[in-house]
């Protein structure tokens, strides 16, 4: 790994956002998928959390271009539980929703913890899921088309929580734990590395300033 790779790293993980995250609820095609991942990655994104209550979700590489291996991916059978774990961790669940009462989607303050859920290609949001979150948001339609590719809705929600968390100075300051920090660090620079490590249950040695491994 050179030294600039390494640095890379070092600048994409000191801008992750732990607070502000994704929940899909059962988008389907692997390139709306991965094309989310794509942009979580671009706006700072640390984990996404995917609602599967129906088939496991293969990932089209083509469209994410590896993000999926800088943003994780937690995975839930159904939709309270995913709700519910997001709310005990204290972040406000906002779903992107073609309802009566949804908001204007740049009403909301990004800045605060925050997910946004994002519906099924055919049918959108469930009514389960509309009823448990915090509130519905809306991209303004002016066409003829009802609804947006829900790839794009996530893309337009998540650069309006980009440019108020820049505003805000949040990409500024570490948020991620030293120890998660580390963590991802060697998985980034070692994965091979770091999955032999984990099979073994060994913790991972550390890193020297310049990404070398320290074995001591
Ligand atoms: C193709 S749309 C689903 C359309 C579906 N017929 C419906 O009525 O919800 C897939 C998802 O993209 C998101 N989406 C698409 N356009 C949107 C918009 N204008 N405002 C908010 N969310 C939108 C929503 O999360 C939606 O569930």
């Amino acid at each position: 790994m050179t030294p600039e790779r390494y640095q890379k790293f070092q600048q994409v993980l000191n801008r992750r956002q732990l607070d502000l995250t994704v929940i899909t609820e059962d988008v389907h095609k692997p390139h709306n998928f991965s094309a989310i991942i794509r942009t979580c990655d671009a706006v700072g994104v640390f984990a996404i959390h995917a609602v599967n209550s129906r088939s496991s979700m293969p990932i089209y590489n083509q469209v994410a271009k590896g993000s999926e291996k800088w943003v994780a991916c937690h995975t839930h059978t159904n939709i309270e539980s995913a709700v519910s774990d997001l709310h005990q961790q204290g972040l406000k669940v906002y779903a992107a929703h073609l309802s009566k009462q949804a908001l204007d989607y740049r009403m909301i303050d990004y800045t605060k913890p925050t997910a946004i859920l994002l519906g099924a290609e055919k049918s959108g949001v469930t009514q389960k899921a509309a009823d448990l979150v915090d509130g519905h948001i809306i991209i303004p339609m002016l066409g003829m088309v009802q609804s947006l590719n829900v790839s794009v809705a996530a893309a337009v929600i998540l650069f309006e929580a980009q440019r108020q968390r820049l505003a805000a100075g949040l990409y500024e300051r570490v948020h991620l734990a030293p120890d998660i920090y580390e963590q991802m660090m060697f998985e980034w620079s070692y994965p091979e590395v770091a999955a032999s490590y984990r099979q073994q249950e060994k913790p991972y040695p550390r890193l020297g300033t310049k990404g070398e491994i320290i074995i001591s």
